[in-house]
């Protein structure tokens, strides 16, 4: 059984990977004689993820921390300091090119930012784009400003604002929307796929007919990086 840890900036998830089933684990009670090895991803500070390791360790139990390299398979690497990229964006990258072979696609992972990332048919990255994710969007403005106000119960909604709170959050919605749209205009086909990920995956999925959205596209990530590198 693989042990899969995601850390972001906000949270860290951790799933069970058994037979290409995934389940989840609650970290305080973590079936540790059943593990037979921990892979990670981290692109922010987490103490949490310190203890897990230690644990492991303790065990003997092999940890492998996933990184990002110029290629992995057929798969290419847009940026020249691949150290650079986030680890989450290129596990969600591996994801779509392993779930999908050789079909273009528009990977965006939203949460607490917005990443949009293309990659071609070919396996090639094309790059992306790093936004504020929607809660960053409205609350930037609202502590940034003295009248733009928000309210918990307003929803995101890709219509005109005619009062604050709905100006504010249809911005932060349209603005995302926008940018995805953009992003299809890189990729010279239309028979592309538009993946989503992430806290607001789903609500943006709903937006783009014919899209997808999956939840555990990170943590699969985890697991096929972990099985292409091995290989290489
Ligand atoms: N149903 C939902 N479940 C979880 N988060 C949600 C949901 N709907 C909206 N969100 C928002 O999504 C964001 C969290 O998403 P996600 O867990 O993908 O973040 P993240 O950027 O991956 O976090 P981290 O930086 O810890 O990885 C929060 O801003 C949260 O308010
Ligand atoms: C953009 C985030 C914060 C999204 O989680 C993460 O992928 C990250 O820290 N990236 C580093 C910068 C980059 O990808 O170019
Ligand atoms: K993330």
């Amino acid at each position: 059984m693989r042990l899969l840890i995601d850390v972001g900036n906000t949270s860290l998830k951790a799933v069970l990977w058994q037979d290409g089933q995934i389940q989840p684990c609650d970290t305080n009670n973590i079936p540790w004689l059943q593990i037979t090895v921990v892979v990670y991803a981290c692109v922010g500070r987490s103490e949490l993820l310190k203890q897990l390791l230690e644990k492991a360790q303790a065990q003997n139990i092999d940890c492998f921390e996933a990184t990002v390299s110029h290629e992995l398979g057929t798969l290419h690497c847009a940026y020249q300091q691949v150290g650079n990229l986030g680890i989450d964006r290129w596990l969600a990258l591996i994801s779509g090119y392993t779930l999908y072979p050789n079909t273009a696609a528009i990977v965006v992972d939203a949460g607490t930012a917005t990443t949009i990332d293309v990659l071609n048919n070919d396996g090639q990255h094309l790059g992306g784009w790093i936004l504020p994710g929607l809660d960053l969007m409205t609350a930037s403005l609202t502590q940034n400003t003295q009248r733009v106000f928000d309210d918990e119960n307003t929803p995101f909604a890709n219509e005109l604002g005619k009062n604050t709170p709905n100006g504010l959050k249809n911005g932060a919605l349209v603005a995302t929307i926008g940018a995805i749209e953009q992003a299809k205009l890189h990729l010279n086909t239309k028979n592309s796929l538009l993946i989503f990920a992430g806290g607001y995956g789903q609500l943006l999925q709903g937006y783009f007919s014919d899209s997808i959205f999956d939840p555990m596209l990170v943590m699969k990530g985890l697991n096929y990086w972990y099985e292409l590198a091995k290989k290489s």
